[in-house]
């Protein structure tokens, strides 16, 4: 949809914050202020910005096993996203004839992180090819590296981004009870990826956090419950709606 637009009146709503959005950039009545960004820089570099509506990117952390795939889902219910996980994008690289397919396939049965280059080109091959200008980036950047990778070759930073906080134990639980015959839902592998989290993706968390970027939700309760804690991060971004 945002190949095909013209220089119509979305644009200009994503271009020139609403008053709404503007009182929202200065600070936010749920303590997650807004950026609006043209996004120049972004369009210069890629095919994707010859695209005349700027993208909107939200990306949703979490630990394994915190929700983040089951609340995306309710968001592109809700708000009619496109929802990119860079988990499931490196399973169906890993399952297609790629030459990092073995790579991909080791580093996911461990628990460590793919080389950012590999997993910010899927990401990015998914964007330029969306009709879609709204984007959740689900799993990712999991760690400094995979967020200074997508910031440099991208040129754009996410408006917004999620933490589904959530006990260990309650995460251990979830995943061995997925049943997704994932090689990566074990015991062994969850432990890695439990302490991966802790030492790599959770200085991003900090990152954003100190940006002022951060929405922070507490991830225990019924899928609903949690919810009702991301809905208000949406209503209340004019141009996420
Ligand atoms: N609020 C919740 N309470 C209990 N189980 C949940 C909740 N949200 C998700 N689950 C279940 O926990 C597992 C992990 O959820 P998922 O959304 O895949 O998390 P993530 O993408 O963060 O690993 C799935 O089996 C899912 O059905
Ligand atoms: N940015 C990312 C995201 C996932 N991955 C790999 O993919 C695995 C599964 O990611 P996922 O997001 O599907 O896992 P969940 O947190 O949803 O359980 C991770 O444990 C990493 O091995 C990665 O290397 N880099
Ligand atoms: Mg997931």
């Amino acid at each position: 949809m945002w190949r095909r637009a013209t220089k119509s009146s979305l644009f200009l709503r994503l271009l020139k914050p609403s008053k709404h959005n503007a009182s929202l950039s200065q600070s936010s009545t749920n303590g997650f202020p807004f950026h609006i960004h043209t996004h120049t820089h972004f369009q210069e570099k890629h095919g994707i910005f010859s695209k005349e509506v700027a993208p909107f990117i939200t990306f949703v952390l979490g630990g394994p096993g915190s929700g983040k795939g089951t609340q995306c889902a309710k968001i592109v219910e809700t708000f009619g996203f496109n929802h990119l996980s860079a988990g499931d994008l490196l399973r169906r690289e890993m399952d297609s004839d790629s030459e990092y397919g073995s790579m991909i396939l080791n580093t996911i049965r461990e628990g460590n992180i793919v080389p950012s280059e590999v997993t910010v080109k899927l990401i990015l091959r998914e964007m330029e090819s969306s009709d879609n200008h709204k984007f959740l980036i689900d799993g990712f950047p999991r760690s400094e590296e995979n967020r200074i990778a997508f910031e440099k070759i991208s040129g754009v930073e996410p408006h917004m981004v999620l933490f589904f906080d959530c006990p260990e134990e309650e995460m251990v639980k979830r995943l061995l009870s997925r049943n997704q015959g994932r090689i990566d839902d074990n015991i062994d592998t969850i432990k890695n990826r439990l302490k991966v989290f802790e030492a790599l993706n959770l200085p991003v968390v900090e990152y954003y956090a100190k940006r002022g970027k951060l929405y922070r939700i507490n991830a225990v309760g019924t899928a609903d419950e949690i919810f009702e804690q991301v809905r208000p991060a949406f209503e209340a971004c004019e141009v996420a709606k």
